[in-house]
């Protein structure tokens, strides 16, 4: 029985397989505004990203992810909270069986719809495999949804969907840029945390974008059309496939903005 996020395979019960999931720097967290200090040092996000490293999109059975080409140094983060060089691997999102929940940061208790992650890693490593295992191996931008306004960025992965409804499938999915999917304030919350599915490893920077984006109801509706099974399984709407916030454990919560 793998993982999954439902009664017997969920967050729950994680730890069993993955003892890390009670660890010092799990993710994600509460985000309390109120608690985390401003730190001037903090530099602004500085994103880079080629559309002509888009590669392909694929279901996983756990979300759906875009993923890009990562040998070279076209689709990059610096700057922010972290030194040197991070490269883009794929992007994801979680997301709820209903609007009022999906998040997996939550800030000051307020879940949003769904949440998106661009996952970086650090080249000071060879890969993304040795990189996830290093405590300054990852660094992931959070970046929430909220219900407003279709979101014509977004609009473009949906149109896809119809090509990897159930797990395993996946297509290609080209020339596409991230940064659309970006809010227009890059303002964040950093801390140091972890992978929230298994290995739940403690390799990420969180750089967590305080202005959400906007996706449409009738848009989150899509993202539940997505399936966990595989085909011939009996379906399975993918939805709820978040990790509830774990224990801050003493870490600080720094923002960019006063
Ligand atoms: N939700 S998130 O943004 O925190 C997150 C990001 C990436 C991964 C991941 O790559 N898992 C597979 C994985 C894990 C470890 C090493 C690997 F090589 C690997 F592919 C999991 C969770
Ligand atoms: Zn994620």
């Amino acid at each position: 029985m793998s993982w999954g996020y439902a009664a017997d395979n969920g967050p729950d019960k994680w730890a069993d397989n993955f003892p890390i999931a009670n660890g010092p720097r799990q993710s994600p967290i509460d985000i309390l505004p109120g608690a985390s200090a401003y730190d001037a040092a903090l530099k602004p996000l500085k994103l880079k990203y080629d559309p002509s490293t888009c590669q392909e999109i694929l279901n996983n059975g756990h979300s759906f992810q875009v993923t890009f080409v990562d040998d070279n140094d076209k689709s990059t983060l610096k700057e922010g909270p972290i030194s040197g060089t991070y490269r883009l691997k794929q992007f994801h999102f979680h997301w709820g069986a209903s609007d009022d929940k999906g998040s997996e940061h939550t800030v000051a208790g307020t879940k949003y719809p769904a949440e998106l992650h661009l996952v970086h890693w650090n080249t000071k490593y060879p890969s993304f495999g040795d990189a996830a295992s290093k405590p300054d191996g990852l660094a992931v931008v959070g970046v929430f949804l909220k219900i407003g306004d279709a979101n014509a960025s977004l609009q473009k992965v949906l149109d896809s969907f119809g090509a990897i409804k159930a797990k395993g499938k996946q297509t290609t999915f080209a020339d596409f840029d991230p940064s659309t999917l970006l809010p227009g304030c890059l303002d964040y919350w950093t801390y140091d945390g972890s992978l929230t599915t298994p290995p739940l490893l403690e390799s990420v920077t969180w750089i967590v974008c305080k202005e959400p984006i906007s996706v449409s109801a009738e848009q989150m509706a899509k993202f539940r059309g997505l399936l966990f099974s595989a085909e011939g399984e009996a379906e399975c709407c993918m939805m709820d496939n978040y990790r509830p916030p774990q224990p801050l454990k003493g870490r600080a919560v720094r923002a960019s903005f006063k």
